[in-house]
Parts: C-alpha cells; sequence; structure tokens
C-alpha cells in the first residue's frame, strides 16, 4: 500500500507537460511488431505496467523485445515463428493485453494458460471468448470461459461474420487479430464507431483490410512486414490536465504531442461545450494517427448532457470529466456509459464514492452520472479503489478542496501515468 498525502494547491497551473504515449496505441505496436516478419522501432512507447504486461507476452513467445525508455526494438520472424509460452502468461491488471491477445492465442498452435491480478479476474471475457468460439476457437476457464484464469487450445479457425453486442474496440480488436489467422474472411460491424487504432495499424503493417462504411474486413495474411511507429501522447492521460487546467483558478497549461484521432477526442468536444478555454496548436498526422498540442485555461464552466455516440470516445476519461462537472454552472448527466462498470472497478461506484466525499453533489445511475454544481469540495480520505483513473482524478480534485486529501493507495497510478506526480509537480 502507498498512502498518498495531498495538500490543496492555492495557487494556478502553469507550464507546459509532454504526455507520456498513449496506452492503446503502445499495445497495439508490440503487437503487431511481434507479429511482423522484420524489425519495429517503436518510438514515445508507454512504460506504464499494461503495456510491460503485453511487451513480457511476447517475449515468453520468443520475440526479442529491447526497451531503453520509451524506445523499443522488436525483432521477429513473424507469426509462424512464435513459440508456446513455457509457463502462464500474467497479464496483471490489463484488459486491453488480455482481450486482444485472446484474439491471437486463439489460432497459434499452441497451449497457453492465462491469468491476471484481482480486478482482471473479475471481469467479463465471455464478450470475447464467444465471438472467437463462433470462428472455432477451443477455450476454456472459470464461469465457463467468462472469466480468467483461462486456458487457450490454439487451433484452426474460421472468419466470421460479427456485429459488435458491446461498444469495445477491446472486442472489435480480438476478432481482427483472430482474422489474421483464420480461413477466409472475417468481418466485423460495430453499430457505434469505438478508437480504430487497430485498422490504422492492420494497414501500416502491411495486413489485407478494407473498411466500407462501420463494417471492417480482414483477410488471413501470415505475413506481416516490421515498421517503425511513433506513438502519441495518450489523450486519456492528457485529459487529467486538462480538467486541472480548466478548473484551478488562473491556470494555463500546454499539453503537447497528444493524439488526436477523432474516434478519441471526445474529451476536447465536451470541454468547447462547457465552455471552456481550449485551442489546439500544430496539429499534423503520421501513419493515419493525428498529433497536436492542446492549450487549456481556466474559465467558467456550464452543465452538459453527453450521452449516445460520444460515449466510446471518451469512455476512460468520465471519471475526471465527473470532477470537471461539479465545478460547471447547473446539471451534468452521463447517460449510455454502462461499460463503466466493468472497468478495472465499476467506475460508476468509484466516482459517486470518492466525489461524494469530497464534498459534490453526485448521483449514480445504471448507466451514468448526474452531477449538479458547482459545488466547492473538501479534503478528505479517499479510495482509488486500486484503478489508475480513480486515484488519477481524486489526486486532480485534490488540487481544489480545501484541506488535505489522502488516497489509501495510489501505487495503481504506474498502470498508465508512471510519471504522474512529476508531471503534476512540474506545473504546480
Ligand atoms: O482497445 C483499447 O485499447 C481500449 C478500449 C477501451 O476498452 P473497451 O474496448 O472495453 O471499451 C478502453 O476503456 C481501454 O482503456 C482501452
Ligand atoms: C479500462 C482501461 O484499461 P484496460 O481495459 O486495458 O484494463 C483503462 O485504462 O481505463
Amino acid at each position: 500500500m502507498s498512502e498518498c498525502k495531498l495538500q490543496p494547491l492555492n495557487k494556478p497551473l502553469s507550464g507546459e507537460i509532454l504526455v507520456p504515449g498513449d496506452k492503446s496505441i503502445s499495445h497495439r505496436a508490440v503487437i503487431f511488431g511481434s507479429l511482423a516478419n522484420g524489425i519495429t522501432k517503436i518510438t514515445h512507447f508507454l512504460d506504464g505496467e499494461d503495456c510491460m504486461r503485453t511487451v513480457d507476452a511476447f517475449r515468453e513467445m520468443g520475440v526479442y523485445i529491447d526497451v531503453q525508455d520509451t524506445t523499443l526494438i522488436i525483432k521477429s520472424k513473424g507469426i509462424t515463428r512464435l513459440v508456446e509460452p513455457s509457463q502462464p502468461l500474467d497479464f496483471g491488471n490489463s484488459g486491453t493485453t488480455t482481450r486482444l491477445m485472446l484474439g491471437i492465442l486463439a489460432g497459434l498452435p499452441f497451449f497457453t494458460t492465462i491469468y491476471g491480478d484481482a480486478s482482471l479476474s473479475k471481469r467479463p471475457m465471455d464478450r470475447v471468448v464467444n465471438p472467437l468460439r463462433q470462428m472455432g476457437a477451443i477455450i476454456d476457464g472459470r464461469l465457463n470461459g467468462n472469466l480468467l484464469p483461462l486456458a487457450i487450445r490454439g487451433t484452426t479457425i474460421k472468419g466470421i461474420d460479427y456485429t459488435l453486442p458491446v461498444k469495445s474496440a477491446q472486442v472489435k480488436s480480438a476478432v481482427l487479430l483472430a482474422g489474421l489467422f483464420a480461413e477466409g474472411k472475417t468481418k466485423v460491424t460495430e453499430p457505434i464507431p469505438t478508437r480504430n487504432h487497430t485498422e490504422n495499424m492492420l494497414k501500416a503493417f502491411g495486413a489485407d483490410l478494407t473498411i466500407d462504411g462501420n463494417t471492417i474486413t480482414v483477410t488471413n495474411k501470415s505475413e506481416l512486414t516490421g515498421t517503425d511507429v511513433h506513438v502519441p501522447g495518450d489523450i486519456s492521460s492528457a485529459a487529467f490536465f486538462l480538467v486541472a487546467g480548466a478548473i484551478v483558478p488562473g491556470s494555463e497549461i500546454l499539453l503537447k504531442n497528444v493524439g488526436l484521432n477523432p474516434s478519441r477526442t471526445g474529451i476536447i468536444e465536451v470541454l468547447n461545450k462547457m465552455g471552456a478555454k481550449i485551442q489546439i496548436e500544430a496539429e499534423h498526422s503520421v501513419s493515419g494517427e493525428a498529433f497536436g498540442n492542446v492549450r487549456i485555461a481556466h474559465g467558467s464552466l456550464k452543465g452538459i448532457t453527453i450521452e449516445g455516440g460520444i460515449i466510446p470516445r471518451l469512455i476512460d476519461e468520465i471519471p475526471v470529466i465527473a470532477l470537471l462537472a461539479t465545478q460547471a454552472e447547473g446539471t451534468t448527466v452521463i447517460k449510455n456509459a454502462e461499460e463503466l462498470r466493468v472497468k478495472e472497478t465499476d467506475r460508476i461506484t468509484a466516482v459517486v464514492d470518492v466525489l461524494t466525499t469530497l464534498g459534490a453533489d453526485i448521483t449514480a445511475t445504471e448507466d451514468g452520472l448526474i452531477i449538479k454544481g458547482k459545488t466547492s469540495l473538501n479534503g478528505g480520505e479517499i479510495a482509488s479503489y486500486d484503478d489508475h483513473r480513480i486515484a488519477m482524478m481524486g489526486a486532480i480534485a485534490s488540487l481544489i478542496t480545501d484541506s488535505e486529501v489522502t488516497i489509501d493507495d495510489a501505487s495503481c497510478i504506474a498502470i498508465s501515468y508512471p510519471n504522474f506526480f512529476n508531471d503534476l509537480e512540474s506545473i504546480s
């Protein structure tokens, strides 16, 4: 346990932060680099605990991966040369590693068992196991394969035509990755678009991919080719400082190198709609991924409704958006966010508990939150629920409380943002 005591700031935040690498893209860069033949160099990689689980999994399967800070060199001979892991794979706290690796392991000619920590062991895997079984995968585990640990006996799989029943990029990605090993075509249709980094990377590594509206089709191609990937800054990490800049009086912060893929920019739209002072500068694009700098300043905010198609475009930002809403005049309503209940913790319950302790007016609904503002916040003792996004939301809240905030255990922040407190310190 690492208890964390945070004092109120009582002054504006100012300065620049180079946002750490995007977690979703870092995972995928390791996956595609390991499946591809040749050398892949990844720069601005996120060396957080979750992405290192993906690195370790491929090292267990015989891939050479050298990690020097945020630069990775992967040397692989491709899919056909991966070897059976000699021990169970530990996926720690990482839902992305688990779901995406399931798609790969289903079609590889060996036996694997996978497990994770207490949080991951409660998260649903049937959303991935069901379509993979339709493709012919042989997977077993607790609750008929819904819960870790799972055992996968790789086998011959065949393509399917699958419409996503949940708004999940992890499920979409698992099926598309399995499609690389399957006989025939694999088609995935998503009624509501989710992050498209897998599709972008399939293209960059030379897969056979077509996109027609909301339907993505991939054809078996065992030969992907290594390529360099420059990872943009993680907008989900930037979100904590965007909210800090918007709510701490007098602040102005520049967040550099932020990934601005439209499937991820819901937080920018929310800040604009709430009336925040936000500007995007120096936009450019590398390998289909948009980058830019985002400038945020403190200003008055108003409550809004957040629902429908925007939800997957800001799903991980909702805890810190709830904090933002406590500082907006009027009511903010968040709907259609039922996926929050199956993240590292039930984030609807956790956010309500933490922000209520700090004096906010916030109510849980089945699929979201209702927040009434503007409220001043008090100090107190809060739980992180061992969830990095809840811990970072609590730390940002402490900037505007009237007295000390104690977080019971903030070590989970290393999952996605190992340098979080140093970056906060640098603008305080
Ligand atoms: O594909 C990804 O990299 C992710 C997708 C999202 O999960 P779901 O696909 O479960 O919505 C997100 O919450 C997670 O942090 C990363
Ligand atoms: C939900 C998250 O990650 P994962 O599903 O990979 O554990 C997250 O980072 O907020």
